[in-house]
């Protein structure tokens, strides 16, 4: 593969079309907003989106995303996971033939509440599809900060040529067979992380956040076994390592949420002042409604979704787990 599509210019996808000329391929980034397109193919940079980092010029940009999915002989989605559904079916409207797809997002579908390997098989049947997951801050990987991913797919020759086409000295894809394992950890990580984030904010302690990552793995753990997941997936980068990551770094945007929220802030507020996605504030409603159906107890997840999207208030959300009864540590 030589030339490699990204498809969505913000932190994540701009980050990743460095990689790839990193991994010595062309790369193509498509942006939904015409001023952010034209920034990076000019200035090379995007300060809407990932500000301070002088981009590759050899990093072609363009709002036409039919121009830009055509020229990529593989895609990296990296739109929000809530918009991957309407990106993926621009896309088969747009390609005449399927090309290899790398989902890039995080998150599940609300509503669905469909994982997004199964919104992009739904959208684009038979497709090549590929996970890219892991403990990966846009800013770090756009720096060339050493960086390991995991990138999981069905098909181990497709995930042969990805890794070659993204991996560099920097930027160390793991390749996996568990696309399923691979997304859970990365989409309840950013709910974790709300959580880890209120405590931090409302000055709970270090052991508390220690328990609540620990606990948070053993909820993705659960859901993991309900869809289907290997256990080692989710104690991989993709799973511990990107839940250790989002947790504690205070680039996080779902972890920084969280911290307002537990200082006293408003989520309205807060995410009035933000361009960025904190993703784990849409898939909290998405994981809740997913574990019920699969009747998997996850209640971190629903007290971050209550808090969320149900006016719970959060000294009540905090006691109600702290009350829960004790327990074996495995069960
Ligand atoms: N930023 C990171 O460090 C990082 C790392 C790994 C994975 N991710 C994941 O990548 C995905 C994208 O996150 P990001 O950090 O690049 O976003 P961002 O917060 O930097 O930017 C928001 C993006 O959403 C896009 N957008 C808004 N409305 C849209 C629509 N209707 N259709 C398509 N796109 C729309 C914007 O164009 C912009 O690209 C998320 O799922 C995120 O969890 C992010
Ligand atoms: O800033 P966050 O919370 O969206 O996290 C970014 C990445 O997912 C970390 O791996």
């Amino acid at each position: 593969m030589q030339t490699i599509a990204v498809i969505g210019a913000g932190a994540w996808g701009t980050a990743l079309a460095t990689t790839v000329r990193r991994a010595g391929r062309d790369t193509v980034l498509w942006a939904r907003e015409p001023e952010v397109a034209r920034q990076i193919a000019e200035e090379h940079e995007n300060t809407a989106f990932l500000p301070g980092i002088a981009l590759d010029p050899a990093i072609r940009a363009t709002d036409d995303l039919e121009a830009a999915a055509r020229e990529g002989e593989a895609l990296l989605l990296a739109v929000p996971a809530q918009h991957l559904r309407e990106t993926a079916a621009r896309l088969g409207e747009t390609l005449e033939a399927p090309r290899p797809l790398v989902i890039c997002a995080k998150g599940i579908e609300v509503g669905s509440g469909r994982l997004m390997s199964e919104v992009v098989t739904e959208t684009l049947p038979g497709w090549p599809v590929a996970v890219l997951s892991g403990p990966t801050f846009a800013a770090e990987v756009a720096r060339g900060l050493p960086t390991a991913a995991a990138l999981a797919t069905k098909d181990a020759n497709l995930g042969e040529r990805l890794v070659a086409a993204l991996g560099s000295r920097s930027f160390r894809p793991y390749l996996g067979d568990d696309p399923i394992g691979a997304q859970i950890g990365g989409a309840v990580k950013n709910v974790v992380a709300i959580a880890c984030g209120i405590v931090a904010g409302r000055r709970l302690g270090e052991n508390a956040r220690a328990a609540l990552i620990t606990r948070g793995l053993a909820e993705i753990a659960r859901l993991g076994a309900a869809k289907g997941a290997r256990a080692e997936t989710l104690r991989g980068l993709s799973g511990l390592g990107d839940l250790t990551l989002t947790c504690t770094g205070p680039a996080s945007r779902n972890y920084s949420l969280g911290i307002a929220l537990g200082e006293g802030r408003s989520k309205d507020e807060i995410l009035g002042e933000r361009r960025s996605v904190a993703e784990g504030v849409y898939s909290a409603e998405a994981v809740v409604a997913l574990a019920h159906k699969l009747g998997v107890d996850m209640p971190i997840s629903q007290a971050v979704d209550d808090v969320l999207n149900r006016d719970a208030d959060i000294d009540a959300a905090i006691e109600g787990l702290l009350a829960r009864p004790f327990r074996a540590e495995q069960a």
